[in-house]
């Protein structure tokens, strides 16, 4: 009798489970009717206020603090697979912000083991999906061990073309500003080149940013209901179209990333013409 109950509970799991693949899908079909972003930007805001909402359903369990950003590490997964789904090109994530080695060594620490926790995972699936990966930022303020993965994974994954994927670690939009100058300054300076080239132009900044593997994102999507660029992409958000979403990062859905697509296809007008304006 238990048997035959399992039995049907799988049953109607799997049709539950292919019912919203195909909702899914449709959903992405009339989507795919507009523009999509070639370039999508997430602000990874609310996991700790994520995991503060969820101790009181662990009152009296194990729940383990360490674990607080494996929810968002899985978060980041489920979007980056919808974006490939969609057919959007580029999927970069904020990871850990310069600023964040401020907070409490334990807590840092917390975040650190989440990433070498998931690491593993990260590499499963992005082999799988054919996944460029890409990490920005400081890499050297990172620990050897995740330094060395995160550069093993970049050189494992750089053939891939179906998605590229940026983590931005150690990173903050100022200190890639920073980094870029002084690459400039370097490469004009030690070179022997003649006078005219000794200028720092446009082009050569923009080649020394941790970013210089992608293009300018359409759309920074920020969760946590915050309305700040949190030094995130300063540079290259110019014509970004910006989206605070309510939801704790954890909690992000297909329908913010959904209506989050579609208020970008509606703005995508003016934003063109503000480009062609610009360019003139
Ligand atoms: C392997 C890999 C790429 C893992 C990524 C893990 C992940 C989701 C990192 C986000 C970290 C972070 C500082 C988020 C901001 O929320 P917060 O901690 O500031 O929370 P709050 O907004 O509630 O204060």
């Amino acid at each position: 009798m238990e048997k035959q109950v399992m039995c049907s509970l799988t049953r109607v799991g799997n049709v539950l489970c292919g019912a919203s693949i195909f909702i899914r899908r449709c959903i992405f079909r009339v989507l795919r009717v507009g523009p999509i972003p070639n370039h999508i930007a997430f602000i990874m805001d609310g996991n700790r206020r994520w995991d503060k909402k969820q101790k009181p359903l662990h009152a009296g369990t194990t729940h383990d603090a360490g674990t607080t950003h494996d929810a968002g590490f899985w978060a980041l997964l489920v979007m980056m697979l919808y974006c490939y789904e969609l057919g959007v090109k580029y999927v970069t994530a904020y990871a850990f912000s310069i600023d964040n080695f401020k907070r409490k060594p334990e807590e840092v620490q917390a975040l650190m083991d989440s990433m070498l926790r998931n690491f593993d995972l990260l590499k499963m699936v992005v082999e799988l999906f054919a996944v460029r990966v890409h990490f920005g930022g400081n890499l050297g303020l990172l620990s050897d061990e995740l330094r060395v993965l995160a550069m093993e994974l970049m050189k494992v994954t750089a053939g891939y073309s179906n998605l590229g994927l940026t983590i931005c670690v150690a990173y903050t939009s100022r200190d890639e500003i920073v980094h870029a100058i002084e690459e400039c300054c370097e490469q004009k300076c030690v070179r022997e080149i003649d006078d005219n080239d000794r200028v720092i132009k446009l082009i050569d900044l923009e080649r020394n940013m941790y970013m210089a593997v992608t293009p300018d994102p359409e759309i920074i999507i920020q969760t946590g209901g915050e309305n700040r660029l949190s030094n995130f992409l300063l540079w290259q958000s110019g014509g970004s179209h910006l989206c605070t979403v309510l939801a704790l990062w954890p909690e992000i859905g297909l329908w913010n990333l959904v209506l989050a697509i579609l208020n970008f296809q509606k703005h995508k007008p003016y934003f063109e013409m503000k480009k062609k304006e610009k360019q003139v």
